[in-house]
């Protein structure tokens, strides 16, 4: 069995199509890096960049670069471009501040466009922590209540009272896929908003905002974006929803005249109305470098060879872990899989996952029982998550 794991693997990389990527990222092969859904690798063109952007733009032209440099249209520019993996025509995707603080823009901007009698933000039960933080924050300030759901009972549980859904389309411990069409469909059909978090789904499958009419949308870009450790998130406002999104943090960089300094608030039109204050220069331009290597890649390829990978990946698990040791939580229909694999591993995961990084295979733990494991399909093959399951196999084996 093993040995046609091995052969099946070798067939697999010399098939892939997104083979060739791999070598634009900073990579050794020593290491077989599942991390991706964490911490995307380094994009090799990124540090010349930066360099550039440092000595150049703000050493030699400072101050200039705001204008010479397109510093100052860069959140709405490199918007644009993350639109084009995640479904936004141009002019509806600002980038900056983190996942957290667009999240509050999002939900409150949400209740703000909610009609009367509507005080409730519903939210996925299994979140990312910081987006239920923020909700029940945001909710408490706008006189809303919170009422928690399972992403997969959201489209029946949106009722008239509901104001928006907050709903995450890959859920960051299991890896399920939730349904952002029908889901959203639903929610409208109740009459509210809805608002997805796209952290684990941006980069990893096709997503199509626009194509599905949602309403507001964020995401981070150090994942499978590659944007590099705190590299600025986005916000994304559907372009008829603009003119009334009142944002809860009306910074001077979302003003339509910033230089007019005026005392009274006048928001800007379009996806810069989402911006708060001065961009984070340094980061969104390694980001923006680093979105070069998407340039000739095609998302359906990506969906293709990521469903291919967690496949393989369980089956080379299912071979080498001993009977019982792990069980995968990360659905098996591919409808309903992000592009991670998650294996709960009742006994002494953390201990696991760090002998496993030990050998060079590098997950990460989820307390209490959870081994995650990653598939970037820009650089990870076939041959690496044959590797991987192998030496979890001898970890789990002792
Ligand atoms: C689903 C999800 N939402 C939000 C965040 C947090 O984003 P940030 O730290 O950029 O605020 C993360 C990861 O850190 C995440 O996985
Ligand atoms: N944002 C992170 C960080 O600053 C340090 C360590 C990890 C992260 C993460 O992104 C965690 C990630 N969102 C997760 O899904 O677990």
């Amino acid at each position: 069995m093993p040995r046609g794991l091995a052969a099946e693997a070798t067939a697999l990389d010399d098939g892939d199509v997104l083979r060739a990527v791999r070598k634009e990222f900073a990579l050794d092969d020593g290491t077989v890096y599942l991390d991706g859904n964490s911490l995307g690798a380094l994009p090799r063109t990124v540090a010349g960049r930066l360099a550039e952007v440092v000595g150049d733009e703000w050493g030699r032209l400072r101050i200039r670069s705001w204008t010479e440099s397109g510093w100052w249209e860069a959140p709405e520019r490199v918007g644009d471009r993350v639109g084009r993996l995640v479904g936004a025509a141009p002019g509806q995707i600002v980038v900056g501040d983190s996942t957290s603080v667009n999240v509050f823009k999002a939900v409150v901007a949400a209740v703000r466009l909610a009609g009367p009698g509507r005080d409730e933000v519903l939210v996925d039960a299994a979140t990312f922590p910081t987006d239920g933080y923020v909700a029940a924050s945001a909710a408490r300030m706008t006189g809303c209540r919170i009422r928690e759901a399972d992403a997969r009972d959201i489209p029946g549980e949106a009722g008239p009272r509901t104001a928006v859904a907050l709903v995450n389309h890959v859920d960051y411990r299991s890896g399920r896929l939730h349904d952002l069409a029908g889901t959203t469909a639903a929610v409208h059909a109740a009459g509210a908003r809805v608002v997805w978090d796209l952290c684990h789904s941006a980069g990893a499958l096709p997503v199509a905002l626009d194509a599905h009419g949602v309403d507001l949308a964020v995401g981070c870009t150090y994942k499978y974006l590659n944007g590099g450790p705190g590299a600025p998130a986005y916000l994304y406002v559907r372009r008829d929803l603009q003119p009334r999104f009142d944002s809860p943090l009306p910074g001077w960089n979302s003003h339509t005249d910033p230089f007019a300094m005026d005392s009274a608030y006048a928001p800007a039109d379009g996806a810069a109305r989402g911006r708060v204050g001065t961009p984070e220069i340094l980061s969104l331009l390694a980001l923006d470098a680093a979105l070069d290597v998407w340039d000739d890649v095609a998302l359906t390829a990506v969906r293709t060879k990521s469903l291919a990978l967690t496949d393989f990946f369980l089956r080379c698990v299912e071979a080498y872990a001993p009977e019982g040791r792990v069980e995968s939580i990360t659905p098996a229909a591919h409808a309903e899989r992000g592009s991670q694999v998650s294996l709960r591993c009742a006994d002494g995961a953390a201990g696991v996952m760090a002998e496993l990084i030990r050998r060079g295979v590098v997950g990460d733990f989820r307390r209490p029982d959870v081994l995650r494991f990653g598939f970037t399909p820009l650089y990870t093959g076939f041959a690496e998550a044959l590797r991987a399951a192998r030496v979890l196999g001898e970890v789990l084996a002792g």
